[in-house]
């Protein structure tokens, strides 16, 4: 990457395209929480059974809020032709009729692991710390401009990655889960690339002064951090005496 060029007034000049983009996907790979330890027991197929129903219980409580996210950012935008693709994102949560979209699916990647469904919805289940995180991403999207929280989706740009290694890692040492409980993280391979190109390009266009792309950057950074404070909190519960158990079968 060059250095930082100054203008006569003394104000940093914007990153060319080529060195913004190459900012933003080296902040999305390298904080990204595919390193996070959980997920790394999680692929080496170190967890147990009851840590893995914690993960999934726990994560829907993030999932249930990307809708939620994305209609507050909806809002934030004028332009009609935006809101119908932004739109799209609410749609493969929720579906289009009861039974569809990703927290069905979801839902069911919860009963493939003994969790029912009223269990997945019980908020007072929920591990404080996983709270805190999601609520500080929805509050994030809420509060801040456009720019900023569209960045912070861009770690949809690693999660495709993701997705195929926790298949496979699924699939390998997690055989007691149904392959049909598998149906979100297959879906979300297509929709995570399509939706980090698209948010890619909107920052692009949007990030027109340094000052700007530099917050694009904390917003991304930032997101980074919540899903690692997320894993951290359901490492972490194991470690707690006060930990109460997610119910389901041994
Ligand atoms: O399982 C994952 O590791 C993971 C990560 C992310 C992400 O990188 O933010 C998302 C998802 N899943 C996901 O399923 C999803 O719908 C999603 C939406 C967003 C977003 O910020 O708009 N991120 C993610």
């Amino acid at each position: 990457m060059t250095g930082t060029p100054v203008r006569d007034d003394g104000v940093a000049a914007p990153w060319g395209t080529a060195e913004f983009t190459e900012r933003l996907r080296a902040v999305a790979a390298e904080r990204y929480h595919d390193r996070h330890p959980f997920n790394v027991r999680m692929h080496r197929g170190e967890l147990t059974r009851g840590e893995l129903r914690r993960w999934v219980a726990n994560r829907f409580h993030y999932q249930r809020h990307i809708p939620v996210k994305d209609a507050l950012i909806l809002a934030k935008f004028d332009d009609p032709a935006l809101r119908r693709a932004w739109l799209r994102r609410i749609r493969d949560h929720d579906g289009t009729a009861e039974g569809e979209g990703g927290i069905e699916r979801w839902l069911r990647l919860g009963e493939a692991t003994g969790l029912d469904r009223a269990a997945l919805w019980d908020v007072s289940r929920v591990l404080p710390g996983v709270r805190f995180a999601v609520e500080g991403y929805v509050t994030f999207c809420r509060s801040r401009p456009a720019l900023d929280a569209v960045a912070a989706s861009l770690t949809e740009l690693s999660a495709p990655s993701l997705m195929r290694t926790r298949i496979a890692a699924f699939e390998r040492y997690y055989p007691w889960i149904e392959a049909d409980g598998l149906a979100y993280f297959r879906g979300r391979i297509g929709q995570g690339g399509r939706d980090g190109e698209e948010a890619l390009a909107l920052v692009l266009a949007w990030a027109g002064t340094r000052a700007e792309q530099q917050r694009a950057l904390a917003a991304l950074t930032f997101k980074c951090e919540v899903l690692w404070a997320l894993l951290d909190a359901v490492d972490q519960a194991g470690a707690r005496t006060s930990e109460r158990p997610v119910p389901g079968p041994p």
